[in-house]
Formats: structure tokens, sequence, C-alpha cells
């Protein structure tokens, strides 16, 4: 493989030479993610907006490799439940990451399969060390997207399932015009 160099722009995360396609989420994609499910369905109906996209560079998956690229989440609600992504485990669980926030302001949510919680604000200019072991989904709780540029093993792998199933621990949702963290009722 050889070196190469990408362009990310530095408030949209966009990456306006084409070298990496975005991969866009759907509330459609989500429902079952949201605390309020009808809430959902009203928004997949009128519409079926993007919550996120985001574009990696995946290289060669294998171990030595990193994948990089930016995500973006979108401002909005799903009743009173911040848009944010679906969230993961690394398949190998103990793979960390990196975000560095461009723009915007958001949470990332993580937690442990042993039950630790964490959330953290980011701001621009603030990078966010994930270590292997936490689940995380990103948040935004602002008004402008939320854009931020990631790095993490070439060969960490997403697992989904374990948050498809179980659902988080927390959720973020707004309570008089702020954000607060409150027990997923829908938690197994
Ligand atoms: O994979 P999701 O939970 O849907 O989140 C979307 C993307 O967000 C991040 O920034 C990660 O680094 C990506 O690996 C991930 O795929
Ligand atoms: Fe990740």
């Amino acid at each position: 493989m050889k070196p190469y160099t990408i362009d990310f722009d530095l408030l949209t995360g966009i990456c306006k030479s084409g070298k990496v396609q975005p991969v866009q989420r759907r509330v459609s994609q989500m429902k079952m993610q949201f605390a309020d499910p009808e809430a959902a369905q009203k928004a997949i109906d009128s519409g079926d907006p993007v919550l996120y996209e985001f574009s990696t560079l995946l290289n060669d998956e294998k171990k030595g490799t990193l994948a990089f690229g930016s995500t973006i989440i979108y401002p909005g609600k799903i009743g009173d439940e911040y848009y944010m992504t679906k969230g993961h485990f690394h398949t190998i669980l103990d793979s960390a990451e990196v975000y560095y926030c461009l723009s915007g302001k958001g949470f990332m949510m993580m937690e442990t399969p042993e039950g630790d919680v964490d959330l953290q604000e980011v701001h621009p200019g603030e990078a966010l060390y994930v270590p292997g072991r936490w689940a995380h989904r990103s948040i935004n709780h602002g008004t402008e997207p939320f854009v931020m540029l990631f790095v993490y093993p070439g060969d960490s792998g997403h697992d989904y399932g374990t948050i498809e199933t179980k659902g988080y621990r927390k959720l973020v949702v707004e309570r008089d015009g702020k954000p607060v963290m409150i027990d997923n009722p829908k938690w197994k």
C-alpha cells in the first residue's frame, strides 16, 4: 500500500475531493434505538431525515492499519431525544478510538460491558480518547452539525448487535431546554 493524503473540510468534515463517499443513516435505520418509536415513525413518515453521515477510509482492515474519517451528526430531536449515532462496541473489544471535534458540540456516551457509564462533552479543538472496552455513541445536543474526525485500529470491527438488543444503559434527553442523562427505561 502507498501513502496518501486526503482532504477534510475543517468545519463541515466533508471530503470535497470525493476520495471517500459518505454513508448516511436515517431514522428508519434505527427506529428501535430511540426511546419513543412513535416519534421516530412520525419523523420517518415526514421524510425520514438523515441523522448522521460518516466517511471512513477503511484501508486494509488488517492488524497494524488505521481506519480514519469524519462523522457529522445533524442537529435535531426524535421526541425529546437528540439525534445520535447507533453506537457500537468494537468487535476486538480492547480496540481504542480517538475523536477530534472540528465544529459544533455534543456528547460521547460510553459504557463498558461491566456497566461503567461515562458521558463526555466535546467542543471544537478538543480530542477525546475512547479506551478499549467502551461502547461509544455520539449525540448532538446543539443547534449546529456536530463534526468530528476519528481514528481507530483497522482490524477493530463494529459490534452493533449488543447495543441493538440491550440498548444503552443511559439516554440523553432534553428537559426544560437542557440536556440531561436519564436511565434507559428499555434497557435489558
Ligand atoms: O457506526 P455508528 O455507530 O453508526 O457510527 C458511525 C461512525 O461513527 C464514528 O465516527 C466511528 O468512528 C465510525 O467507525 C462509525 O462507523
Ligand atoms: Fe468505534
